[in-house]
């Protein structure tokens, strides 16, 4: 036992939360028949709830009894762990609340965490998710804080305008699919391709496609070895005042001299010269804002090949208004992330960024779910949250072509 545990605590004692709405919702019979029964197995204490509203995951951790859990374990989609975070974030000992690691098993339609944690080929299997509950290690992730009309939420996976807010939010009717509404939803955007009314800002730390790429494979060894040798249990504390940045010594401020990975089309900077603070503003006509924390945003898009778990950027996707066709291209292989490497797609680094509509008509989606339109600013904040893994690291696996 001691060797197949090596390390891991036995028995955790588990809170879990399944929302019986979730995607096709199908979160129940999965939990009964497959999930339930490995916690079973592994004599794992289990405290579960079914979710009666949505807000209920929320007030439930905000009041968490942080003595009796091991770990919460969420079965369901990205909109219920966006829930668990932000209740943490509203709990009385929030430093503690966010050291309680989060065990993503997937319930929901686009399940970015459980794709992320498990990687593509096993982020659906809810047997896996449950033995990552039972023998995960924790691992820190970076929380985003996203800051509008004065209010204040975290988001841990993803925030976008434009084309992916648009068919996220406008695809709720065909949730009855499960994640095949997002190519659904994707085509029937990029027939109508309208121009995103937005002015996004931003404070860059890196625009070179290649050297992100290095990075994230260097950050992918450095944990895999330190999963090897069993010291990634973590004990580091956390900031939750301010921006946490990061140990950029590897990152190098881009020059706003145009992007790197290929010779653009348009040979000058979509980017303006920095203000005084170090912000930019990115100066083409645009299609979406996506920005995030995660390679996956679901099984079908490896939209941030080269994000990093716990490295203290965000990364953003800036995607110039182009020809349908080329967008439509870019769907074929983008579970493999090819769209990384078109012309018009510009991918970022950044410590924070601003989106300010020009228009009043737009979405915008925060971790999946629907938020109003309007201003908003996205700061990074390092290693704030835990989550399970069988890994160490964000599992997606993304190389340079050859043609590249
Ligand atoms: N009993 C319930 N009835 C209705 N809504 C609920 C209930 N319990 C939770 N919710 C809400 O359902 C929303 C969506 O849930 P969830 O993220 O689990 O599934 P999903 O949206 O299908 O998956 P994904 O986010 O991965 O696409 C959550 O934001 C939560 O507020």
């Amino acid at each position: 036992m001691d060797a197949a545990y090596a390390g891991i605590k036995r028995q955790r004692k588990l809170k879990v939360l399944v929302n019986p709405k979730s995607g096709p919702g199908n979160a129940i019979s999965h939990y009964n028949q497959r999930v339930e029964p490995v916690f079973h197995a592994a004599r794992c204490v289990v405290d579960s709830t079914f979710t009666s509203y949505p807000g209920h995951a929320q007030e439930l951790m905000r009041d968490l009894d942080l003595d009796q859990y091991d770990a919460v374990v969420v079965v369901a989609g990205d909109g219920l762990i966006h829930e668990v975070i932000n209740g943490f974030a509203e709990h009385d000992d929030i430093e503690r609340a966010f050291r309680i690691p989060i065990a993503a098993i997937a319930g929901g339609s686009g399940n970015g965490m459980a794709l992320n944690i498990l990687g593509i080929q096993d982020g659906y299997d809810v047997s896996a998710g449950a033995l990552n509950a039972v023998k995960g290690r924790p691992m820190h992730i970076d929380l985003c804080s996203l800051k509008q009309d004065n209010k204040k939420i975290w988001t841990f996976m993803s925030q976008t305008v434009g084309l992916f807010a648009n068919l996220d939010i406008g695809t709720e009717w065909l949730r009855f699919l499960g994640s095949s509404r997002f190519p659904i939803g994707f085509v029937i955007e990029v027939i109508k391709n309208k121009r995103c009314p937005v002015k996004l800002t931003m404070k860059v730390v890196e625009s070179d496609k290649k050297r992100m790429v290095h990075k994230a494979h260097a950050s992918q060894r450095k944990a895999k070895a330190q999963y090897a040798s069993g010291s990634s249990e973590i004990s580091s504390p956390i900031s939750l005042s301010s921006s946490h940045m990061t140990d950029n010594e590897s990152f190098v401020m881009p020059s706003t001299s145009g992007p790197s990975a290929r010779s653009d089309a348009k040979s000058s900077s979509p980017l303006s010269a920095p203000d005084s603070d170090g912000w930019v503003t990115f100066e083409r006509p645009l299609s979406y804002v996506y920005a995030g924390k995660c390679p996956y945003v679901s099984v079908d898009l490896l939209q941030f090949p080269v994000a990093l778990a716990n490295d203290g950027l965000i990364d953003v996707v800036a995607q110039e208004i182009t020809r349908r066709k080329l967008m439509l291209d870019a769907m074929d292989g983008s579970e493999y992330g090819r769209q990384y490497w078109i012309e018009t797609q510009h991918y970022y680094k950044v410590t924070a960024y601003r989106v300010e509509p020009l228009s009043p008509k737009g979405c915008l989606a925060v971790d999946g779910e629907e938020y109003p339109f309007r201003t908003f600013e996205v700061e990074c904040h390092r290693d704030i949250a835990t989550v399970l893994s069988p890994y160490g690291f964000f599992k997606a696996d993304f190389q340079i072509p050859d043609a590249q």
